[in-house]
């Protein structure tokens, strides 16, 4: 395992810049970002405040402050649901189950806003069996999620929580087996776990598959599946959907960290009365999480991150890219510096992602390198620390990514390497969670030491993954010249 005595003795070379030009440099960086902000007047999460400020048809009633229960058992849950949420030790309700279960059980809409971590799952599925298990219909709950990973981690708490049940569940989600999941659909699950895309296309070519039973509409993370990117998807599945609006219509449970209920775009789910549901609404973030920045002068990102998780040997850790080459780049650095790393990112296999959450949920592997695909929704208990490695480029990014730790009333940790670059960005954050963030200072003169080694070995990374670029674009190039080949051939 590396440490930084290790890369230090591999360097062996002494640095010669002096600290303090590193302490004024972050400074002069710090005022540039000061005075661009003033400059440019930043708005605070200008795609936040745009949708605030439009007017929403959605009527929302808030709920009653204060949660009504205080125990599942004052919940007039069947006996199966009650034994499984027994097993799974939930002793009692977190503060959005408290507040949402007892108005889903008695028929209203949802719009559950709280913060990551605080248990969103079981507070939709939990209604939703309890109705199934007086309707008893297949196909009756379909759950929309932006990503594969939380599509499969939401269907294992159905799967717990419905143990007793004969629950069945299917996971309808891009990069696995199409046929397969076609002849799962054909069993007649109660619950279908979805991503917005593959789930169109069962709906357009699955013969014999369709959602006329639809009872339940959940939306997790409702946010990001409302952005652009999902937008054709969802309206062609809201159009397919059973209406909403009668008497036996369909219920809509929509939950997020980070959704307004100001979004205009709720409209569109046609919610029938919904009951807004907001907990900690002034603390973005939650209070047993530590967030943290450091500065980073230029051309030292590589070894502060080398130097930060040498000096958190063996803790549980996320660290956070904008692109998937970063992504790539750093676990091949990470690896040669003896750490033991995975990525997990869109370029992956779903074979390839899978096994990498598995290692790192395994702890096989301490360290998981992911893009933003891995920022919403997933549980992995024990993560001890985030670490932004690239600063994300909006605020709600930013939430969902130190939300990966601290979670279930667990404490953690989240640093944030901060360039000249970043300023703006980080400035921006603060000003959505409200608090400054605090600054960690490293110790420069081993960072400066270890940095000749890192670097050496990232340009060695660079290189090599330059070599397999070209290879698997000349490999692509042969390929396509055979086929011209073979059809020239057949002319
Ligand atoms: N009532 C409860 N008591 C104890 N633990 C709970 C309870 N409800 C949920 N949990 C656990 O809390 C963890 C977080 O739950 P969950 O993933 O649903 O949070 P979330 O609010 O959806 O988070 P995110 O916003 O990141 O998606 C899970 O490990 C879950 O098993």
């Amino acid at each position: 395992m590396a440490s930084n005595e290790k890369i230090l003795k591999d360097s062996g070379k002494k640095t010669r810049s002096s600290h303090s030009d590193v302490q004024s440099l972050a400074e002069k960086i710090k005022q540039k970002a000061l005075e661009n902000m003033k400059q440019k007047q930043v708005e605070v999460s200008k795609e936040e405040s745009d949708e605030d400020n439009q007017n929403s048809e959605t009527e929302v009633q808030e709920q009653e402050k204060e949660p009504s229960i205080t125990s599942f058992e004052d919940l007039d849950l069947v006996p199966e649901l009650q034994a499984t949420i027994k097993q799974l030790n939930f002793t009692k309700p977190t503060e959005i189950q408290a507040k949402s279960i007892p108005a889903a059980l008695k028929g209203s809409d949802i719009i559950g806003i709280a913060q990551t971590g605080s248990g969103k799952t079981a507070a939709f599925a939990i209604p939703v069996l309890n109705q199934l298990w007086y309707d008893k219909l297949y196909n009756y709950c379909l759950v929309l999620v932006p990503t594969r990973e939380l599509a499969l981690q939401i269907q294992k708490t159905f799967d717990a929580l419905g143990l007793e049940m004969g629950l069945k569940t299917c996971c309808v989600v891009g990069g696995m087996n199409m046929l397969e999941q076609s002849r799962e659909l054909m069993k007649k699950p109660h619950i279908i776990i979805a991503t917005p895309g593959r789930l169109m296309d069962h709906l357009e070519n699955t013969k014999g598959f369709n959602l006329k039973n639809l009872k339940f509409l959940i939306m997790d993370e409702a946010d990001r599946l409302l952005d652009l990117e999902f937008g054709p998807a969802i309206d062609k599945i809201l159009k397919i959907l059973p209406v909403a609006d009668d008497t036996n219509g369909r219920r809509n449970f929509l939950f997020s960290a980070t959704l307004t209920e100001k979004l205009n775009k709720l409209t569109k789910v046609a919610l029938r009365d919904p009951i807004l549901v907001k907990c900690n609404e002034n603390n973005k973030t939650v209070e047993t999480l530590v967030q943290s920045l450091i500065v980073v002068p230029g051309g030292l990102k590589n070894t502060i991150l080398v130097y930060l998780l040498s000096e958190h040997l063996n803790k549980s850790v996320i660290i956070f890219t904008r692109t998937k080459s970063n992504c790539e780049r750093l676990n091949v650095l990470l690896n040669m510096l003896e750490f033991k790393s995975c990525a997990l990112h869109g370029d992956l296999s779903q074979q390839q992602r899978n096994g990498a959450l598995d290692l790192f949920k395994a702890n096989k592997r301490n360290l998981l390198i992911a893009t933003d695909v891995a920022a919403r929704g997933l549980d992995i208990p024990f993560v001890d620390m985030v670490i932004n490695y690239d600063i994300p480029i909006d605020s709600k990014s930013y939430i969902h990514r130190v939300g990966r730790t601290a979670r279930a009333g667990r404490s953690g940790k989240s640093i944030s390497l901060v360039s000249q670059y970043d300023l703006e960005l980080i400035l921006r954050i603060e000003q959505v969670l409200g608090f400054k963030l605090q600054k960690d200072e490293v110790n420069k003169q081993l960072v400066l030491q270890i940095r000749d080694n890192v670097e050496r070995c990232n340009s060695e990374v660079i290189m090599e993954m330059n070599r397999k670029s070209k290879e698997k674009k000349n490999n692509k190039k042969r390929g396509k010249r055979s086929r011209d080949d073979m059809d020239k051939g057949e002319k």
